[in-house]
């Protein structure tokens, strides 16, 4: 009998242990056949110890803990195991890719479409073409892996990507039905975005789950913005901050090299400026560095202003980072959205250059050069550097044998540095942004030496919004450094 929850499955244990459980086809659909995992007989895995992962195997969510603080919520630990519950022949899986890019795109394709072919055998994959909407209006193209070979290292999907069109109904019709004269089931559906994405999937995987279907729906976590929780950090985030030094290179020589020069470079992060900061501590040619979490004012005493005034006195030059998210609440509001309902935002990099220029028109200031960088679609449409690719290549392998293995409704991720399976409920709850009470940020502020922009009433506010439940301070940290 087919039964629907969008409850998390829970599983408690002594000392306080929390399983945050994944669902399962035996959950919904009983008496399910299951077969050996194709890999024991996979010769390069045979000399591994210990391949198949043990069911109750789980990583815990907080590692720092107290001796006598309960045990705490925990994952299941990704992996392949030792049933399974597909035949290979048998499987149809398709893969779709929605939102903005993100480098790393073409790499988890490419894993996902060589590991089910190479670990379990599955060779008929389907690329969905053109975001949610191509599950019902476009075409598809066939992902063997010889297709896939090259792709990682191009920038962009080759499968493309929209916003928008997300049409449940029609979306599940066609995962049930895309035969058009016999019925073909797909029986996987990797989905690969952020968090608009995964809600998307999210309801994908409940509709499947009502009209009691055998179908795994999986999602690799993509953000170049950093903005999903749980996990430690997102694919091509490492890349972003890598490629976002070209920029602030470039800022800086300009600035260093004219009288009174600034530099401004704009950088993603819509609500969440994690490239900012850590593009920020790692090239410490930035004096200023501006996000969407920590507000600032322009004028007065404690103002960007005056540190501007400051600075280049000191220095006679300086540069400022900033999220595009940063200062929106200073610039009169667009009230647009794109076709997913995101608000649009307006230019802060191209608002601030312009305050600045006004600024130092004023009687008895300096004149200045300023130049304005806005490397955003630039950095996001590159591959993904080394670190950055090993790590699609191990968040499409957990996502394949979470789904062979009988599991649904999960996003693969890595929780301190192991890798899990997460499921969506937990993932979608809410946005991972940079704590301004964290070390991190305290961190970025003595690395620069700018103010904090904050009175004691916002210190009083930001420590609250730090103390919220479920805020883990090490996500701030990207857990793993
Ligand atoms: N709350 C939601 N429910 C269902 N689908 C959604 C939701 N939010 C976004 N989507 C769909 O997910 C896809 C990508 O969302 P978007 O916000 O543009 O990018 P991202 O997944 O990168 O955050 C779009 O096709 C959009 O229609
Ligand atoms: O491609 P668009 O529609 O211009 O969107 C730009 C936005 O996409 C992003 O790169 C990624 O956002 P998503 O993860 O929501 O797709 C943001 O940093 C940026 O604000
Ligand atoms: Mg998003």
């Amino acid at each position: 009998m087919a039964s629907s929850s969008n409850q998390m499955k829970v599983v408690t244990g002594e000392f306080g242990f929390v399983l945050q459980d994944v669902p399962h086809f035996n959950d919904y659909i009983p008496d399910l056949p299951t077969y050996p995992n194709p890999l024991r007989s996979n010769p390069a895995y045979s000399v591994v110890k210990q391949y198949f992962v043990d069911m109750d195997d789980s990583v815990p969510e907080k590692i720092v803990v107290h001796k006598d603080t309960p045990r705490g919520i925990h994952f299941r630990r990704a992996g392949p195991r030792e049933r399974v519950y597909f035949e290979s022949d048998d499987v149809h899986a398709c893969i779709v890719t929605c939102g903005g890019l993100c480098p790393g795109l073409n790499t988890v394709i490419r894993e996902i479409v060589h590991s089910l072919d190479y670990m379990y055998g599955v060779n008929k994959v389907l690329g969905i073409e053109g975001g949610y909407r191509g599950f019902y209006s476009k075409n598809t193209i066939c992902l063997t892996p010889k297709v896939v070979n090259d792709i990682h290292k191009r920038g962009g999907t080759i499968l493309g990507t929209s916003r928008g069109g997300h049409d449940t109904m029609k979306i599940v019709d066609s995962i049930q039905d895309r035969g058009i004269n016999q019925a073909l089931l797909l029986d996987q559906v990797y989905v690969i975005g952020g968090d608009g994405t995964l809600k998307g999937a999210a309801v994908i995987y409940e509709e499947i789950r009502k009209r009691g279907l055998k179908v795994a729906v999986a999602g690799i976590p993509k953000t170049i913005d950093n903005d999903i929780p749980v996990i430690d950090r997102s694919f091509g985030f490492d890349t972003a901050v890598e490629e976002a030094q070209r920029a602030i290179n470039a800022a800086h020589v300009e600035a260093a090299s004219a009288e009174n020069g600034i530099g401004v470079v704009k950088l993603m992060g819509r609500y969440s400026g994690f490239i900012a900061m850590y593009a920020t501590l790692a090239s410490r040619d930035v004096d200023c560095c501006l996000i969407p979490e920590s507000h600032f004012y322009l004028e007065g005493k404690g103002g960007l202003f005056e540190y501007i005034d400051k600075k280049l006195k000191e220095n006679g030059h300086m540069v400022i980072v900033m999220a595009e998210g940063a200062a929106q609440e200073l610039l009169a509001a667009k009230n647009e959205q794109d076709a997913s309902g995101n608000k649009l935002l307006q230019d802060v990099g191209l608002w601030l250059s312009q305050k600045i220029k006004e600024h130092f028109l004023k009687p008895n200031k300096i004149p200045i050069t300023l130049k304005y960088i806005d490397p955003t679609y630039m950095i996001r449409a590159i591959p993904g550097n080394a670190a950055d690719n090993v790590y699609c290549t191990l968040l499409a392998q957990s996502a394949v044998h979470g789904a062979m293995a009988g599991f649904t409704g999960f996003t693969s991720g890595l929780v301190n540095g192991r890798h899990t399976c997460v499921p969506f409920n937990r993932i979608i709850e809410k946005q991972n942004k940079v704590v301004i009470t964290d070390r991190m940020w305290a961190r970025l502020l003595s690395s620069t030496n700018q103010p904090s922009f904050l009175g004691p009433k916002c210190m009083d506010e930001a420590r609250k919004e730090g103390e919220t439940p479920n805020t883990d301070t090490t996500t701030n940290e990207i857990k793993s450094t």
